[in-house]
Parts: structure tokens; sequence; C-alpha cells
């Protein structure tokens, strides 16, 4: 059924569906007065729904994190036509379309230069006191225009504060919850049922950079009789021999990116600088720059032919109701 679209707060002219998360629904805007783009995000409030409201949470923690490049910035919040409603700068596309883009093979130096801003990103937000729980491929986007170099970090849906603002005391550890965030990249502590801390950031980090790397981990499309079995043996092989494989198949960077995600203890801060060393040491080495060009910026990378998703196809009713010359310069 055809919805005409619809404006929000008489300001942002709403044009498609960008996405659809397990809270609500996202839309492209942009702002008739200034023409600024912009991703709106819409949640049910929970009187009308069985689940609490995490819109208002996640404005709240947008709001923490404010200022800081590399997190979108928030235009307005509020209720709208009886719905929560997150104004937030537009991004272009996440790490998981970028990669299908290149045809799903991303080069080493491509990695290490994501790795470098993925890791000052994180580094920022554990800085704010507050833990990700949710770090995957699709939480990381470009930006667009002159922002197409930088990795943005969004969806802070299941972001917690691991400190208490007041007392700058850190969350106890505990035992037996049911782990949160997407299993093929969560830290092997989530799969039993332990407390996540800043250290689960980072080693789900590695998990995702090495998801970009090889396109798959060995824990993908694992059998197992029900879901809670999938989760234990998903655990077990992050602790044993499917992932000390999977480190011996990648460059050595990453078994020293995990000796040190698996070194920490449940409050410690991990070392961002040794980490980013890490990667930085091995571009030094291979003497490449960082440049900023990464993979599907390059032209000749193109000529493999790309896989664009359909996010970004255009429909072509659109551009055939537009008319024959349509694209013509006026005269
Ligand atoms: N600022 C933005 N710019 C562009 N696209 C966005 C933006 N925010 C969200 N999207 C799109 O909308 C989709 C859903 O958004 P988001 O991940 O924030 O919602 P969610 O309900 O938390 O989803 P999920 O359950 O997938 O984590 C994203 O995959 C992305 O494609």
């Amino acid at each position: 059924m055809y919805t005409s679209p619809v404006r929000i707060q008489e300001i942002y002219q709403v044009t498609r569906i960008l996405g659809i998360g397990s809270f609500g629904t996202v839309y492209d805007a942009f702002n008739m007065l200034t023409g600024a783009e912009v991703a709106i995000k819409t949640e049910m409030p929970p009187e009308t729904t069985d689940s609490v409201a995490v819109l208002p949470y996640e404005y709240a923690i947008y709001e923490h994190l404010r200022e800081n490049q590399g997190i979108p910035r928030v235009h307005w919040f509020g209720m709208y036509g009886g719905a929560h409603v997150l104004v937030l700068d537009k991004l272009g596309a996440n790490l998981q379309q970028v990669r299908r883009l290149c045809r799903g093979q991303l080069t080493l130096k491509t990695i290490l230069m994501l790795a470098e801003q993925m890791l000052t990103r994180v580094e920022f937000v554990h800085s704010r006191g507050v833990i990700l729980r949710d770090i995957k491929p699709e939480n990381f986007a470009m930006g667009l225009g002159r922002h197409c170099n930088v990795v943005h970090l969004f969806d802070f849906g299941l972001a917690k504060l691991f400190v208490d603002p007041l007392t700058e005391v850190h969350i106890p550890f505990r035992e037996g919850l049911v782990g949160l965030g997407t299993p093929r990249y969560t830290s092997a502590n989530v799969h039993f049922g332990r407390e996540q801390g800043r250290r689960d950031d980072i080693e789900a980090l590695g998990f995702v950079l090495l998801f970009l790397l090889h396109g798959k981990l060995p824990w993908q499309g694992i059998y197992a009789p029900s879901y809670e079995a999938k989760l234990r043996r998903i655990g077990e092989m992050k602790i044993g021999k499917a992932f000390d494989e999977l480190l011996t198949n990648s460059p050595p960077e990453f078994r020293q990116y995990f000796d040190h995600c698996r070194g920490l203890s449940f409050d410690q801060k991990p070392d961002y600088v040794l980490l980013k060393n890490i990667f930085r040491e091995r571009m030094g080495r291979e003497g490449w720059l960082y440049d900023w060009q990464f993979d599907w910026l390059d032209a000749s990378a193109l000529e493999k032919g790309t896989l664009i998703t359909k996010e970004y196809k255009i429909d072509l009713k659109f551009v055939e109701q537009s008319g024959p010359d349509w694209y013509l310069p006026c005269i």
C-alpha cells in the first residue's frame, strides 16, 4: 500500500524508509529550510506495544556523547504523531554494505585504517563511562559528503553506563545473565552469561575486524539443537580450537590484539594506544599511509564489479516519471 511521505515538525520532509530496526522504523528525510539530510528514527510509545521505550534512552546517550567526530548529531527529539522521534545526521553506507559493495573482499590496508577509527570511536564512548554491548559492522557507517572518510558509530539502544557518574565506581561483576548483542561478534564472556565491560566491546571489535577481513567467522552457520545450545557452542568455539585456527590464519597482529583483550580484568581499562600501535606498526612496515582511501572509494576497485545493496538502488519508477530530460541542466 502506498503511504504518502510525511513531514515531521513541519520542517523535516520524509522521502523514504531507510531501515527497519528491532524497535521501529528509520526514515530518510531532509530539513526543508537548510536542505540538511537527516535520518529519523521512530518508535511507538510503550503503551501501544509490549516493549519498554528505548528511544528516549538512546537520545540520552546521544546527548551524553555529543560534539564528537564520528558520532551523529541529534537535530531534534520529541513526540510526533504519538510516536517518539529522534532526528539525527544522516549517515552513508554501513560497513556491512561497503563490504558487499567490494564483493566481500576488503584489503588489509582498509581493515587497518578502519581499525584505527573504530578504536578511536570506542575509546571515546568508554571515556564517557559508556559501554556499547552491540558492536557489529552494521553499527558503523561512513559519513556523507566531506565526511565520507569518517567512520561513524551509531545505534546506542543497548549501551550502558559502566561507572556511576557521581561516585565513579565501576559496575559490579555478575554472572548468570542473558547475553545481549549479536552472537556472531560478542565476546566469549557474553556466551557464558558474564556481565560486559570495556574489554568485551574491544573483543567484539576484534571479531568485527576479522569478519571484515575474512568475510566469515568460523561459528557462522553451525548447527545446534536449540538456540541456547548454539550460543553455548559458539562461546566454546570462541575460546577453543576454532578461535586459535582463526588467529593462525589471520595476520599476526590479531593474536597480539586478542592477547591484550583476553588479559584484561573485568573493570580494567583497555590500553587503546597499545591496540592502535599493533595495527599502526603493520601499516608502517607495509609502507602504507593513513590516507583514508578505503577500497570502496578507489575507482580501480569498481572494475571488479560492485554489488550495490538494495538501499542504494534507484527505484526506476521515479527516474522514468521524471521524464527524459530530467537530468539536463537548465539553460
Ligand atoms: N543516522 C542514520 N543514517 C542513515 N541510516 C540510518 C541511520 N540510523 C539508522 N539508519 C538505518 O536504519 C537501520 C536501523 O537503525 P538502527 O540500527 O539505529 O535501529 P535498531 O532498531 O536499533 O536496529 P537493530 O535492531 O538493527 O540494531 C540501520 O541499519 C540503518 O540502515
